[in-house]
């Protein structure tokens, strides 16, 4: 369905300003989803396909969710999705439902969410399609290798949000495979970042009830957080965590500063580049790479709620046009 062969743009103004002037970001809504969960996905679904699967199931906090239910729809399979009831951003519960998903509404989070499925596919003729699921790590960590084609080596730090953790691993195995393969000279240092408020891997003990604004990584106990903290142990990296305040300032200057919206998920990977640059962190001569991991038309409601553009009601005649335009 076209997923990958995201753009990987350069930053024109807040590379500059955190004295990176190597800073790029892999704008991963641009998958035809909106997330860059249908790289793993299409994989997936295709195993699906070949298994002569009846149907697939995930839970999700939103995103995978919206992608197996496209690919599922696209491969004329049954979608079962698993969703935290009242806790998913708008513009994913539209996508499941257009795209024919059968939504259960959970009333639990998505860690509770996650433990159903794995149990209920261990008996049952359908595919589980979370990112426990090998074949999603095998199609993410594609992404891995564009940003290596494109920079023509690794970058020196990769940046990226954690949940539930499978999409660092995709990258650092998509990284580790390219140096072996003597693609790369260097391996990048993988700077994992988790919300605050749903920070296990960051306080090293599952976090019951996670909350955070950024509803895509409210997960308390990641499925792949060994691999997690494997990229993190073998790179030299980081997995540490930014507030939801920090993740909203990211999510503004993104927009406003480089026209690339993300979901407030999506700019934990730049909240945590600006808090390592406030803490001392010297970039100098570095290329980074920020993973924008979802587009920001997933959750409009955060959208208009955090907007600071100032909007005015004008009369439909060129006076008030022009007094508007005076004032702004
Ligand atoms: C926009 C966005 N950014 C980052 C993450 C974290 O990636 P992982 O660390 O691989 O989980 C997610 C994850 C979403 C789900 O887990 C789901 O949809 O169920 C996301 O949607």
């Amino acid at each position: 369905m076209g997923e990958g062969d995201t753009p990987l743009v350069r930053s024109r103004q807040l590379g500059p300003e955190l004295g990176c002037s190597d800073l790029f970001f892999k704008l991963e809504g641009c998958n035809p989803t909106g997330s860059f969960k249908d790289r793993g996905m299409v994989v997936a679904m295709a195993k699906a396909l070949e298994e002569r699967s009846v149907g697939v199931m995930c839970a999700s906090t939103g995103n995978t969710s919206a992608s197996a239910a496209a690919y599922a729809a696209y491969c004329n399979l049954a979608a079962w999705v698993l969703i935290p009831k009242g806790e998913v951003a708008l513009g994913k519960l539209a996508q499941a439902m257009a795209y024919g998903a059968r939504i259960l509404l959970v009333d639990g989070n998505f860690d509770a969410a996650l433990a159903l499925v794995r149990e209920f596919t261990k008996t049952n003729p359908i595919t589980l399609v979370n990112s426990v699921n090998q074949h999603r790590i095998e199609g993410q960590k594609t992404a891995a290798f564009e940003i290596s084609d494109v920079l023509e080596d690794a970058p020196d730090y990769l940046f990226i949000p954690v949940g539930n953790a499978g999409n660092i691993t995709a990258y650092w195995r998509g990284f580790v495979e390219y140096h072996q393969l003597g693609r790369n000279e260097i391996l990048p240092k993988m700077m994992g970042f988790q919300a605050e408020g749903a920070a296990p891997i960051v306080r090293g003990e599952p976090v019951p009830y996670p909350q955070t604004i950024a509803s895509a990584i409210r997960i308390g106990n990641p499925a792949s957080w060994k691999f997690a903290e494997r990229a993190r142990d073998q790179s030299g990296g980081v997995i540490d965590a930014v507030s939801d305040d920090e993740i909203l300032e990211a999510y503004r200057l993104l927009a406003s500063r480089e026209g690339i919206f993300g979901e407030p998920a999506s700019a934990a990977s730049v909240a945590g580049l600006i808090k390592l640059k406030h803490n001392g962190l010297d970039l100098t001569g570095k290329r980074v790479v920020c993973i924008i991991t979802g587009s920001g038309l997933k959750d409009p409601d955060m959208a208009v709620s955090s907007a600071q553009a100032d909007t005015v009601e004008v009369k439909p005649n060129l006076e008030a046009i022009e007094n508007a335009i005076m004032e702004t």
